[in-house]
């Protein structure tokens, strides 16, 4: 007997055995993980009564696989077609996400009850490190207060003024790759990158008042050992490997670990930092002393966003830390995007010559009329104003549909602040939403069959022509929407009270330097060099975008 028993592991006093230890403190971990990690997210959990596409078979990785190997956006819109309105799907450990493709619903979330979603904690955990304490990251009441102190800043009036400035850096992108062009008749030229740094320099004269002279740096040649701005940027918004994709997602301390990467990565914010405080000093002196906001290149620097946020901080709106907080989110939101959406319209105006052609030619008109080797360029005579700018058809149609089809910002997030119900399902507190204008922008449902063709001319058609991609939400507030208005669920832009400040900006500022460079060059593709769109915040072309450029006068 007592023999049998110790064969079996049990202890004849009723004690435990070792081995009855080692099973004890094996299944306790193994069932929490099941139980966590497989049978509550797939099956016990509130939002599995949501329906959505099946998970892998490799166990506790969702469909992570599916979404990682692929470009962003491609299994979500697939899933969308199966499972309208909104889904689940998982991610890695099948931790569960909701999307919303429904423009009730997405209405719902980022305009009706827009303050009871927040932006997930991780997010801004990752975001604030670059972004700082602005009003990209800030939440419910300090938002509200945020953004109606920064508001001015965006006036159509001090806009109207900075068109200047955006015809200056422009300029200066073609020349930059003009020196390419020496000698040959056409060139192979880095576009991400030019498109990069001269939106980088747009919003340091407009936005600060300040040269960045990111087009005129050869940093590259020093890197790390002078650090600039444009530098900082690409060192921690360019290209991960999947490995290191991994690596910060799921052991975030791989960011602590004193590797070369993480010290050019720390090296980058610092940058970012110190820039953002010297700017903010420097505005805050020149308010003192009252000097005319004049940046080193003798261009009018109207009110720049900086000094009209000065302006509000002297009436006790604004922090010095939030001042700060601010000047690092219009740094990376304000010139990033753009870029990223400058670099894809030239891709496909290089696709398409015959829209390239047809652009050029609405342009040209008002483009001849400029004078641009005047030394007093861009204060001239005939420079395009803003209402010019707004009124060419074919560029506004044009600017519409590569929002529509490559949004630069392919995603974004909220987690509801409390428990809610939606679409009659019960979404706990904390639970991750997306809302991805990739799906909503090339879902067959809202534009018809040709949905994923480049077409600026649907902007003159039904269904498209009788909605805004860029006003959704200030129709929605002057004007009850119609049923047509109703079709365009997330633009570009997204929608509400968090809708992108900056709207308005980065259309004239993008259509400035699309005109201004496709009125000096013809764009071509390069034979054999493929791009894909990178994951990321914004969709990134990777491995960069090369294409060749040929004189177009
Ligand atoms: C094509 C260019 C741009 C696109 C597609 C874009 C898109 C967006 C999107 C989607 C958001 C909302 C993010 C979210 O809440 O999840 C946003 C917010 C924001 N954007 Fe832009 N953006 C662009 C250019 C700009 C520019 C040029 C500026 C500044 C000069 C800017 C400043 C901001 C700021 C400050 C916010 C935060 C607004 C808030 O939370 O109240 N953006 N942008």
């Amino acid at each position: 007997m007592l023999s049998s028993l110790q064969l079996n592991g049990l202890s004849p006093f009723g004690q435990a055995t070792g081995t009855e230890v080692v099973v004890g403190l094996t299944l306790i971990p193994v069932s929490w993980i099941l139980y966590k990690f497989l049978f509550y997210p797939l099956y016990l959990s509130p939002l599995s009564k949501i329906p959505g596409p099946p998970v892998s078979a490799i166990p506790f990785t969702g469909n992570f696989w599916d979404i990682f190997s692929s470009e962003a956006g491609y299994h979500q819109l697939n899933w969308s077609y199966k499972f309208p309105r909104m889904y689940v799907y998982h991610g890695l450990f099948n931790i569960p996400r909701v999307l919303l493709t429904d423009p009730d619903l997405i209405r719902e979330v980022l305009v009706t009850n827009a303050y009871d979603y927040i932006k997930p904690p991780n997010v801004i955990k990752f975001l604030g490190k670059i972004v700082g304490e602005g009003l990209l990251i800030a939440e419910g009441s300090a938002h509200k207060h945020q953004r109606k102190h920064i508001q001015p800043s965006f006036n159509p009036s001090v806009l109207r003024s900075f068109v200047p400035s955006f015809f200056l850096h422009s300029a200066e992108l073609v020349n930059l790759w003009k020196v390419d062009l020496i000698g040959e008749d056409k060139a192979e030229v880095n576009i991400l990158d030019g498109c990069s740094r001269a939106t980088l320099d747009i919003i340091g004269t407009a936005g600060f008042g300040y040269a960045f002279h990111a087009i005129e740096d050869d940093e590259d040649a020093e890197g790390e050992e002078s650090p600039t701005l444009h530098w900082a940027y690409k060192t921690l918004l360019g290209p991960r490997s999947m490995l290191e994709q991994l690596l910060l997602t799921f052991l975030p301390f791989f960011r602590n670990l004193p590797l070369k990467r993480n010290f050019a990565h720390q090296k980058g914010l610092n940058v970012i930092r110190d820039t953002s405080r010297e700017l903010v000093e420097k505005a805050k002196e020149s308010r003192a002393a009252q000097e005319t906001t004049e940046v080193d290149d003798g261009v009018l620097g109207p009110k720049d966003l900086l000094t009209v946020l000065v302006e509000q901080n002297d009436k006790g709106g604004l922090t010095d830390e939030e001042l700060v907080g601010q000047v690092m989110t219009f740094l990376v939101a304000g010139h990033e995007t753009t870029s990223v959406t400058l670099t894809w319209s030239l891709y496909q105006l290089a696709l398409d010559p015959d829209i390239q052609d047809k652009l050029r030619a609405e342009i040209t008109p008002l483009f001849s009329k400029i004078d641009f080797n005047s030394p007093d360029f861009p204060n001239v005579p005939n420079l395009p104003t803003y209402e010019e700018m707004n009124a060419l058809p074919y560029l506004n149609n044009f600017c519409k549909e590569i929002l529509r089809l490559i949004p630069p910002v392919p995603s974004t997030t909220r987690v509801p602040a409390k428990d809610v119900v939606l679409n009659g399902y019960f979404i706990p507190k904390g639970t991750p939403m997306f809302f991805s204008p990739v799906v909503t922008h090339r879902h067959t449902h809202f534009w018809g069959d040709d949905v994923m063709d480049f077409r600026p001319e649907r902007w003159d058609e039904a269904p498209a022509k009788d909605i805004s991609p860029y006003t959704y939400f200030r129709e929605y507030l002057e004007h009850s929407m119609s049923s047509q208005q109703r079709l365009i669920p997330s633009p570009a832009f997204l929608a509400g009270p968090r809708q992108c400040i900056g709207n308005r900006f980065a259309l004239m500022e993008l259509k400035v330097l699309l005109c201004t460079v496709l009125y000096a060059y013809k764009f071509h593709e390069k034979p054999g060099y493929v791009v894909r769109k990178a994951q990321g915040v914004t969709w990134r072309p990777k491995p960069g975008m090369r294409l060749i450029i040929e004189r177009a006068q």
